[in-house]
């Protein structure tokens, strides 16, 4: 089956130049003399191997990068030590400074003294901070060609990776952006992201990943903060009122969605305010009232309430047109999720008679986009607003045989398996921590002749394939697709086969 590829605007699709790809090249091209430095500081040159000590717990060393993590991060040895630098390339030279915390290094690069060939030079400004662009520093070639890496050793045990699918225009792709609020040291409002395995704020405007227009959104909100007496939720007191901002744009529709995440359910001034951000933002076309009183890390808590509009967003992908809610699942790359899903659906091989089990489905789009090729499509997923959603959407495009169920997909299949229901196809698309063997074993048993493997986190799935390929199948293709340029992420998904019926 060819899945249809949605019309897009041409921005989507641009092309930044011939040889560097960068978004703002011409920053590139200014910054060229001291892009390397991480600081802009003056500092005297320091010889191989020099090691000068900054203060009493902070050393200054040189180190040269061996190798990568999968983190992307530069391997040094220091001291007899193996160390990891963020920023740094394989082959550069470069000064750190190492820090001793506890039983752990803190390092971070100073500048760098002798620059990879595959290095994009990157401006100071926050902008490029990199929170989340964990390997923004390099070359698309380069960036292909680490993922690439990752999945094939990951893989090796099952055959043999397909070059990754790449984005002609890797920035800007998200169609949702979450920015968190809190107060820095001089009591000022920030708006950034949390620094990795923290709860720190870095303070950031934009990203190279981030759709413009949501960051403009979440800075025009910062700025109407102060007028608005309006606090910034405390983590560490339990004061104040605005946690996140989550936007969410429809690539196609062109229609936006704002969650304000607040903390508490008394929003004083509110109507002022929405009146205040819709004549500021007159593209906005939904805004939402998120209630989350938690302290874990989960972004929106339970309690919804639509300020205007409608509460949900629609976006058109492969042809179809899907409306999500706030807390619903959504791919966040359009461009790459449809060619990830037209792979999908060419290894589910429909001959319009199958029945396909679409499990972990959100808002239900792989399993209406196969039901167009198969007999009958029975999605599954946890979360009530997604399910809720995908029967939406299903109704909205006119899809007659496609039913969608709320629950635990493991439990969902034992349920199938031990009433003898059968399934021709399984096309599963599970969390970053893949599936279980509830619903892996009730797999083996339901015996599908294909299973389709999508995921976001190659580990997990090399896991779960193990144990199918351990129960009967065989993995017969792997696909791996880049959905997240300038990070680590790599999406795969993976074709199985069952060798031998009982
Ligand atoms: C990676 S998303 C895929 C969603 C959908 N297939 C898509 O492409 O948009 C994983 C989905 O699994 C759902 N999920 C997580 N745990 C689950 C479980 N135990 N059973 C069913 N669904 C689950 C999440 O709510 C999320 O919608």
């Amino acid at each position: 089956m060819k899945v249809p590829m949605t019309k897009r605007k041409k921005s989507e699709y641009r092309k930044s130049g011939k040889k560097s790809h960068h978004p703002e090249k011409k920053y590139s091209r200014q910054h060229q003399g001291r892009a390397n430095r991480t600081d802009g500081k003056s500092k005297g040159k320091l010889k191989a191997n020099d090691v000068r000590q900054r203060s009493q717990k902070t050393v200054t060393a040189e180190v040269t990068c061996s190798g990568l993590t999968d983190g992307g991060k530069g391997i040094v040895q220091w001291e007899g030590k193996q160390l990891e630098v963020a920023n740094l390339l394989p082959g550069e030279t470069a000064e750190v400074n190492i820090s001793k915390k506890g039983r752990f290094f803190d390092i971070e690069l100073e500048r760098v003294i002798k620059s990879s060939e595959v290095r994009v030079n990157l401006p100071r400004s926050s902008y490029y901070k990199g929170v989340g662009c964990h390997i923004q520093h390099m070359n698309e070639h380069a960036q292909k060609r680490f993922k690439q890496k990752i999945i094939d050793e990951l893989m090796k045990p099952f055959g043999k990776p397909e070059p990754i699918i790449t984005m002609e225009f890797p920035f800007y792709y998200r169609n949702k952006n979450v920015m968190t609020f809190g107060l820095n040291k001089k009591r000022q409002i920030i708006s950034g992201l949390y620094a990795e395995n923290t709860h720190k704020i870095i303070p950031m405007e934009r990203s190279i990943i981030h759709d413009q227009k949501a960051d403009e959104i979440i800075q025009t909100i910062k700025g109407m903060m102060k007028s608005f007496k309006m606090q910034p939720y405390r983590e560490d007191t339990g004061q104040g009122f605005l946690r996140h901002v989550l936007v969410r744009v429809g690539k196609v529709s062109g229609e936006i969605m704002v969650v304000l995440v607040v903390a508490s359910p008394m929003f004083k001034g509110k109507n002022n305010f929405v009146k205040a951000l819709r004549k500021a933002h007159p593209e906005i076309t939904t805004l939402l009232m998120n209630v989350n009183k938690r302290n874990d890390s989960m972004i929106l808590g339970n309690q919804e309430k639509v300020l205007f509009g409608k509460g949900t967003i629609t976006d058109t992908l492969c042809g179809l047109k899907f409306d999500i809610s706030a807390k619903s699942f959504y791919q966040i790359n359009p461009v790459q999720t449809e060619k990830l899903y037209a792979k999908a659906i060419e290894m589910a091989e429909l001959t319009g008679k199958e029945t396909v089990v679409d499990a972990y489905c959100g808002i239900g789009t792989i399993g209406l986009i196969a039901s167009q090729e198969a007999g009958k499509v029975i999605g599954v997923e946890l979360n009530k607003d997604a399910v809720r959603d995908a029967i939406h959407n299903s109704k909205r495009n006119g899809v007659k045989n496609a039913r969608f169920y709320q629950g635990d997909a493991g439990e969902f299949m034992v349920k199938m398996a031990a009433r003898g229901e059968k399934a021709d196809v399984v096309i599963m698309d599970p969390p970053r921590s893949g599936s279980d063997e509830a619903f892996l074993s009730s797999v083996v048993k339901l015996q599908p002749k294909r299973v389709v493997y999508v995921s976001c986190n190659p580990v997990t799935q090399a896991r779960d394939l193990k144990y199918l390929v351990k129960n009967g199948y065989a993995v017969e293709g792997i696909q791996p697709v880049d959905m997240f340029p300038q990070t680590v992420h790599v999406e795969a998904v993976t074709k199985l086969v069952l060798k031998m019926p009982n």
